[in-house]
C-alpha cells in the first residue's frame, strides 16, 4: 500500500484491490486477494461480517435450533419424558444475542486485520474508474484507488412490495424479525419463501398466533413436496396458511396492524413481517458514473468480472447469481484468485469448473431451510430439469422407510427425489425433507458436481443403520440397468453453455 499524505479534507490511499462491503463474501475476496500476494482494503459503513453473521444466517438459525433440539427429544421415547418442559423463550432470545456478538463486530475486525486487509469504516460509492470515495461518520472523505480492481460487494436488501398502507405500517423485515427482543402475540406474515416458511416456525414454537400469507404457495421453486410437507408441520403447529391470496392493504393503529386479503378477509395482529425476497444495495454506490444502472443485480461473467470492464467484480448477493453465504464465498474465493492471477501475470482458469470461475452457481446450488422437517436440496428440481430440455427421470422413496430414520425418530416422516439426467446416466438434482436431514445434501453435490455416474454411485455404500441409506434405496428405486459401466462421453447441456464429461 502506498500513502499519498492528507490533501484538505481528503486522504488518499492506493490498494492493488478495493472491496465495497465487508460482509462475508467482501472479507472472502480480500483474504484470497492478500494470499494472492495483493494489497486490499475493505469498505464498510455497518459492521463487519455484514447480513449473514447479525441478522440472517447465523441469529435465525440460532432462533430455530433450541425448539428443534426439543422437537427432536420429543420424537425418541426414554428422552421424551425427561423434556416435559416448554421451550425457555428468553433463553433462545439470550443464546441469539450470543450468537451475533451482541451486534459487535469487533471480533471479525481483528480477524481483518490479522489477516492483512485493511478497513476502512464509512459509506462507500465509486467516484470514476478504479475510484472509491468514502465518507465517514464525521463527513470526512477518504479517496481510494485500485491498481488492479474494484469488488462490489455490497449484498441485498429486503424487498418492500408496493401494497398500499405497508410502508407506514412500520413492517418489520427480515432484520426485525431475526433480531426481535419480544415476541409478538399475533404475527402475520407477508411471503411464503424461505424467510417467511423459517420465521413461521420459530415464532409458532415461541407461542405467537402466526398466519401467512402467500401470494403463491409454500416455498415454490423447491420440488412441491417440499412445500406440502412443510405446509402440514406449519399447520400441526397452529400456523394458519393463506396460500395463494394477495394482499391488498395493511394498516396500524394503536391496536395492532390490520392486513386486508384479496378474498376481503381482515387478519389483525401486533406486528407484520414483510418476507418478500430481496433487491440488489447497488443504489447509492456511484454506479451511474461508470455507466452501470443503479438499483439493478450487476451482472458478471463466471470470474465474476463485470462484463465491459477490465478492473470491476461483483460478488456476493448483488449479483444476483445466488443468494446465499456460502455460494457468495465461493464466488468470492474464484474472485480473488482471479484478481490476482491477472495482477501477477499468471495463467488463468476460466473453463468450466476452473478455480477461477463459480461453474456450480448455475448447476449445483445446495440450501438448507431450516424449518421442520428440514429442506436439503441441491441441483435442479424435476420440473426445471425438464424445462432445461435434459431427458429426466425422478425417483422417490420415503425417507422414513429407511433403517436409520426409524431409529432416529418414531413415525419419522420425509421423502427423496434423485432426478437423473438419462442421457448422461448422472444425478442432476436432488431434495431431502425430513427432520435432520441437512447434512445429507453434501453427498448429492458431490454427486452433482463430480459428474459421478449412477453404476459408480452403487460403490459409494452407505453405513447401516444411517439415514444416508436413502442413497442406497433411491438407487434401487431407479433400477441397476448394466452389469457394465457406462460409456463415458461428451455433451453439451443446451441451459448451460459448457461441455461435461460423461
Ligand atoms: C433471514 C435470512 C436468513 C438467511 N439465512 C441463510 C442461511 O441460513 N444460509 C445461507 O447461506 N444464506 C442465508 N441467507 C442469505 C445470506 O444472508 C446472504 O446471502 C449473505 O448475507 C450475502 O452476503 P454478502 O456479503 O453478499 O452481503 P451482506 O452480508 O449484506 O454484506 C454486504 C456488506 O456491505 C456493506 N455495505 C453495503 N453498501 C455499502 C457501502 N456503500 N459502503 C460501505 N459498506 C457497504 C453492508 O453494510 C454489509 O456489511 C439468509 C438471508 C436472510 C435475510
Ligand atoms: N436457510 C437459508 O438458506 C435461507 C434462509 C432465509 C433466507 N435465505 C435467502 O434469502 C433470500 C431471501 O429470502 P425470502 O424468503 O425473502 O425470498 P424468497 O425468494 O425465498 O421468497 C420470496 C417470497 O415472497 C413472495 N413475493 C415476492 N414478491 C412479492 C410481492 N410483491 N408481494 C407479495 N409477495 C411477494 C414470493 O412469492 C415468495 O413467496 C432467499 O434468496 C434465500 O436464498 C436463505
Amino acid at each position: 500500500m502506498s500513502s499519498i499524505p492528507e490533501t484538505g479534507t481528503t486522504l488518499v490511499e492506493t490498494y492493488d484491490l478495493i472491496v465495497l462491503g465487508g460482509g462475508a463474501v467482501g472479507e472472502n475476496i480480500a483474504d484470497r486477494a492478500v494470499r494472492g500476494g495483493l494489497s486490499a482494503v475493505i469498505v464498510e459503513h455497518e459492521l463487519v461480517g455484514g447480513e449473514c453473521s447479525y441478522w440472517a444466517c447465523m441469529p435465525s438459525k440460532a432462533l430455530l435450533r433450541s425448539q428443534a433440539v426439543l422437537t427432536a427429544a420429543r420424537r425418541v421415547p426414554g428422552a421424551a419424558q425427561a423434556v416435559a418442559g416448554e421451550l425457555d423463550v428468553d433463553a433462545v432470545l439470550a443464546r441469539r444475542d450470543r450468537v451475533v456478538n451482541d451486534w459487535s463486530d469487533a471480533g471479525q475486525a481483528e480477524w481483518v486485520r490479522g489477516a492483512g486487509i485493511d478497513l476502512v469504516r464509512g459509506h462507500g460509492r465509486l467516484s470514476g474508474i478504479r475510484q472509491v470515495t468514502v465518507t465517514d461518520a464525521d463527513g470526512s472523505t477518504t479517496l481510494l484507488i485500485a491498481r488492479r480492481a474494484v469488488a462490489i460487494a455490497t449484498g441485498s436488501d429486503p424487498r418492500m412490495p408496493d401494497i398500499p398502507g405497508l410502508r407506514e405500517a412500520a413492517p418489520w423485515a427480515s432484520r426485525e424479525a431475526t433480531s426481535a427482543k419480544h415476541v409478538p402475540g399475533r404475527l402475520v406474515i407477508i411471503g411464503g419463501g424461505v424467510v417467511a416458511a423459517e420465521m413461521a416456525t420459530a415464532y409458532a414454537g415461541f407461542g405467537s398466533a402466526v398466519t401467512l400469507v402467500a401470494r403463491g404457495g409454500l416455498l415454490d421453486g423447491m420440488e412441491p413436496f417440499a412445500g406440502e410437507q412443510v405446509a402440514d408441520s406449519l399447520r400441526e403447529r397452529g400456523v394458519r396458511l393463506l396460500l395463494h391470496t394477495g394482499t391488498t392493504r395493511v394498516d396500524r393503529d394503536d391496536s395492532g396492524v390490520t392486513l386486508e386479503t384479496s378474498t376481503g378477509e381482515l387478519i389483525l395482529a401486533d406486528e407484520v413481517l414483510v418476507a418478500a425476497g430481496r433487491v440488489p444495495r447497488s443504489t447509492g454506490i456511484g454506479l451511474e458514473t461508470i455507466g452501470l444502472e443503479p438499483g439493478s443485480w450487476i451482472e458478471t461473467d463466471d470470474t465474476l468480472r463485470v462484463p465491459g470492464f477490465d478492473w470491476l467484480y461483483a460478488v456476493g448477493d448483488v449479483n444476483g447469481r445466488a443468494l446465499l453465504t456460502h455460494q457468495g464465498k465461493y464466488q468470492a474465493r474464484a474472485a480473488g484468485d482471479v484478481i490476482a492471477a491477472r495482477a501477477n501475470g499468471q495463467p488463468v482458469s476460466d473453463a468450466a469448473w476452473g478455480s477461477h470461475v463459480a461453474t456450480a452457481d448455475h448447476r449445483a446450488v445446495p440450501q438448507v431451510t431450516f424449518t421442520d422437517p428440514e429442506v436439503a436440496s441441491v441441483g435442479l428440481t424435476e420440473a426445471a430439469a425438464r424445462a432445461a430440455g435434459i431427458r429426466t427421470r425422478a425417483v422417490d422413496y420415503e425417507i422414513g422407510w429407511v433403517a436409520g430414520a426409524t431409529l432416529h425418530a418414531e413415525g419419522y416422516q420425509g421423502r427423496a427425489r434423485m432426478v437423473v439426467d438419462e442421457d448422461r446416466s448422472v444425478i442432476v438434482g436432488a431434495t431431502f425433507v425430513g427432520p435432520d436431514v441437512a447434512e445429507l445434501v453434501q453427498a448429492a453435490t458431490i454427486a452433482i458436481v463430480g459428474e459421478v455416474p449412477l453404476d459408480r454411485l452403487w460403490h459409494a455404500v452407505p453405513a447401516y443403520p444411517t439415514i444416508s441409506e436413502i442413497w442406497l434405496r433411491l438407487l434401487e428405486t431407479y433400477g441397476r440397468e448394466s452389469a457394465e459401466p457406462a460409456p463415458r462421453r461428451t455433451v453439451e447441456y443446451p441451459w448451460l453453455d459448457v461441455a461435461s464429461v460423461i
